[in-house]
């Protein structure tokens, strides 16, 4: 049985080797798996879940280093396939620390991730994991959008099913496009996850307290608010937990969000206090934060006790 299953986006990042400067001036690339919902899988698998992907890729080389590396961090590959004729995205980023990475998006003229259908999905699968994740990025076109409700219909609101707010604004056409799709997907999930800006498309405030809250009462039975380098807020109906930052030098805040949603299936799963599994996941994001990819980066649970 698998225990961590996640869906959507998948990817190449190329990121660069020089840190502080533009794209305009950076001269080495390094060449990892990425992808959000990709990197989840991959934190659950190096914390020791046994984690699959439902994605597509291209037809191309890039598509055979995805299963590769999927492969190579014991991520089960066998729900990734290929779309012919789109080509497999990469992802570029600018890395400025402390606090500014901005990322380029090569998704054209569309991602194979987004041409997921809901005639193809693995439905008992998707019924039968411990933990479903997916990603708002995923409702953001069809046939994708159409395939995580099905997916979502066949999942019957399990626990766990969860939602990461994960909102790119370059992925839609407006800021109330994305709420829309999100407040129909939170009546689907039992967990919210997202950082401030994402809890403000989800809720209309960024006030955390208030977002948790405005989340709970969509639906969630448990909210999760990540704050960068604030730390994290957790709130469920009869508990709410703030969790102060683990202190860390970042070199690229890129991956922390994931680091912390893989570490907070781990916790999820086995069935910790809501204050263990946020503290163990705060202290996964804050070790990749300080490290400069995202996937090869994540830690494992040594790692993290080691640090928290
Ligand atoms: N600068 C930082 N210092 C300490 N912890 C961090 C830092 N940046 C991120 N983290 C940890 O990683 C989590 C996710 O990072 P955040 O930037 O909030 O999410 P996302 O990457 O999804 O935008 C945070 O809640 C925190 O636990
Ligand atoms: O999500 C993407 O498509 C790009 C990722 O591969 C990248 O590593 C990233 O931005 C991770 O996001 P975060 O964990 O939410 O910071």
């Amino acid at each position: 049985m698998i225990d961590v299953l996640t869906m959507g986006r998948v990817g190449v990042d190329v990121y660069p080797l020089q840190v502080g400067v533009s794209l305009r001036e950076v001269e080495t690339f390094g060449k990892y798996l990425g992808g959000s919902p990709t990197n989840v899988a991959v934190a659950a698998a190096r914390l020791g879940e046994r984690s699959a992907v439902i994605t597509r890729t291209g037809a191309d080389p890039f598509g055979a280093f995805v299963h590769d590396a999927l492969r190579s961090y014991g991520v089960d590959d066998s729900f990734v396939t290929s779309v012919e004729g789109l080509p497999t995205p990469v992802t570029f980023c600018e890395i400025r620390p402390p606090d500014d990475f901005p990322l380029y998006f090569y998704r054209f003229p569309k991602a194979p991730d987004l041409v997921i259908r809901p005639d193809e999905l693995p439905v008992s699968e998707i019924r039968r994991a411990r933990l479903f994740w997916a990603t708002v990025t995923g409702l953001s076109e069809e046939p994708s959008r159409t395939a995580h409700f099905a997916a979502w219909r066949a999942r019957e609101r399990r626990p766990h099913t969860v939602l990461d707010l994960d909102y790119r604004p370059v992925f839609w056409g407006s800021a109330q496009d994305a709420m829309h799709q999100v407040r129909k997907a939170l009546g689907h999930v039992t967990v919210a996850v997202g950082n401030l800006d994402e809890v403000e498309v989800a809720t209309g405030t960024r006030e955390p307290y208030a977002a948790g809250k405005a989340l709970l009462e969509a639906g969630v039975e448990l909210a999760v608010v990540k704050q960068g380098g604030e730390g994290v807020l957790g709130m469920t109906a009869t508990e709410t937990i703030a969790v102060p930052p683990v202190e860390v030098e970042v070199v690229n805040g890129l991956g922390a969000g994931d680091a912390f949603g893989g570490a907070l299936c781990h916790g999820l799963l086995a069935g910790w206090p809501l204050e263990r599994t946020l503290r163990f996941a705060n202290t996964a994001g804050a070790i990749v934060a300080g490290r400069l990819a995202c996937a090869p980066a994540m830690p494992t649970v040594e790692e993290v006790l080691a640090r928290g």
